[in-house]
């Protein structure tokens, strides 16, 4: 992978430089909403949507053309502890799946005409196993972070964002105890399907994991470097990447949430260009979600990661826009408003 030079505090610098929504797009979008031929409100939560997308696109009204896709993939030390039902070697086999075209996502992005990038970082060396001490240095967490900015281009107006990592819904829950609380059961599920004395063994390894790492978590970003991933780290890049390029956001399952949680836990407002695309069925994401007070747009039982749920997601996305932009107005079609 290519080496920017990147320190962690560039990163709390970029998060600190976040612009806040375009006010004058979302107000055009909420009167426009007003003349279009439907009961007032009758869109319900589609017409919130649009008001979304044109505050974080600004511009009005705003539309969909260039949806893309980008599924980051990073290999986690701690699988080494069996704490996932498949082995390690699954996240560079499924590389070769992506490009053949054969997973999920795959179908999902052709169906949504989304443009599918899966970026790999360094799948040959993965992170330290965190129950033992960090599971990254600052300048490889920094630099992974600055790869994943690099993948939101000019001309993209939606990024839904996902990854690929055996062993990432373990640090997924370590990050979201260590930034939440709770206990480390609250946070655990069966990932790709761990149960029994294996999901012991994987709640074991999230409370060994704070416990080792707590006196260098003493900020969000730390947290990241602690008990992240490469592909983790590189969606809360491209995150803040997608804030400054005006592209808004859609959030996948419970691993790509728990990246984001760190930096809502930097600034509360570091999410506000993100929605949601579903909840999973890993049971730690509806807490989360909770936390971040975030209303997932699907609820489908789903629980793969790869993008996919967000993926899926873009179709609500497009239909919120398609309407706003294509309805007629009551004076348009000579349709009668409110008695
Ligand atoms: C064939 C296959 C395809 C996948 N696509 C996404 N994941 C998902 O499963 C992994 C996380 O679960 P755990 O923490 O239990 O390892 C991640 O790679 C995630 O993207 C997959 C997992 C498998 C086995
Ligand atoms: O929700 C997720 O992100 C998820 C759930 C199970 C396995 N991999 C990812």
């Amino acid at each position: 992978m290519p080496q920017p030079i990147a320190t962690l505090d560039e990163m709390r610098r970029i998060l600190a430089m976040s612009p806040g929504p375009d006010e004058a797009a979302r107000a055009k979008a909420v009167a426009r909403e007003r003349l279009l031929t439907k009961p007032a409100g009758a869109l319900g939560r589609l017409e919130t949507i649009t008001e979304w997308l044109a505050a974080w696109q600004g511009r009005h009204p705003p539309d969909i053309r260039r949806p893309r896709t980008v599924v980051f993939a990073g290999n986690h030390g701690v699988a080494a502890r069996g704490v996932s039902a498949y082995p390690a070697s699954v996240t560079q086999q499924m590389m070769a799946n992506f490009a053949a075209g054969g997973a999920a996502v795959n179908q999902l992005c052709t169906t949504m005409d989304a443009d599918l990038r899966v970026y790999e970082l360094d799948l040959e060396h993965p992170t330290a196993d965190f129950t033992q001490g960090p599971a990254m240095g600052e300048e490889a967490c920094a630099r992974a972070m600055a790869y994943g900015m690099m993948a939101v281009e000019q001309g993209i107006d939606l990024l839904a964002l996902g990854e690929m990592g055996i062993g990432n819904t373990t640090a997924a829950a370590a990050l979201a105890h260590a930034l939440f609380g709770g206990t480390a059961a609250d946070w655990v599920g069966p990932g790709t399907g761990v149960a029994g004395p294996a999901l012991a063994t994987k709640t074991a390894a999230v409370e060994a994991a704070v416990a080792a790492n707590r006196a260098a978590m003493t900020d969000p970003f730390e947290t990241l470097r602690c008990l992240g991933g490469y592909e983790l780290a590189a969606i809360a890049g491209a995150i803040l990447a997608a804030r400054l390029g005006r592209v808004p956001v859609l959030l996948d399952g419970y691993a790509a949430t728990a990246a984001a949680a760190v930096l809502f836990a930097a600034d509360a407002r570091a999410l506000d260009h993100c929605l949601v695309g579903h909840c999973s069925a890993e049971p730690g994401h509806r807490r989360l979600l909770a936390r971040l007070g975030q209303e997932p747009l699907l609820d489908l039982g789903m629980r793969l990661g790869e993008g996919s749920g967000a993926t899926l997601a873009i179709a609500i996305v497009k239909a919120a826009a398609a309407c706003h932009a294509g309805m007629a107005t009551f004076a348009e079609a000579r349709v009668d408003g409110p008695a």
